[in-house]
């Protein structure tokens, strides 16, 4: 059970980590907190809300990792060099497509219902 709470407090770490370092994660955050909130006010079925909190959570699982690979790429290559700027972008990159498709997702079940 402690080893149990244990992880638990390490993620709660890394979130912090994210949180505290990452000016994106922070926006995506607090993004998030808009499109619940504009939910609630809307009234979103059961299957707008599912999409909503995949929309969000996937958002923020791909910055959790762009996160990682940018620490790991700092640690394993602090000296400038293609291939760690390579990983960073493309890890950028996923991050950026994870938007993408969260706004999509966003546009697509709240202009309907604000228009
Ligand atoms: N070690 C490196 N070698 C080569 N290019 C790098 C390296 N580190 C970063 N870069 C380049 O600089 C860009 C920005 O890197 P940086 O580490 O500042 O990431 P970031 O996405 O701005 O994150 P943050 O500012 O939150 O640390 C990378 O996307 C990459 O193109």
């Amino acid at each position: 059970m402690k080893r149990f709470l244990k992880s638990f407090f390490y993620a709660f770490k890394g979130l912090a980590y994210a949180f505290k370092t990452q000016l994106n994660f922070k926006i995506h955050c607090f993004s998030g907190v808009l499109a619940i909130a504009l939910g609630l006010y809307l009234n979103l079925s059961i299957t707008e809300w599912l999409w909503i909190i995949l929309a969000i959570a996937f958002v923020l699982i791909m910055e959790l990792i762009n996160t990682a690979i940018e620490v790991l790429v700092d640690l394993v290559s602090p000296q400038q060099h293609t291939k760690a700027g390579a990983i960073k972008d493309i890890s950028a990159a996923a991050v950026l497509i994870s938007a993408l498709l969260a706004l999509s997702i966003g546009l697509l079940i709240f202009v309907p219902k604000l228009i």
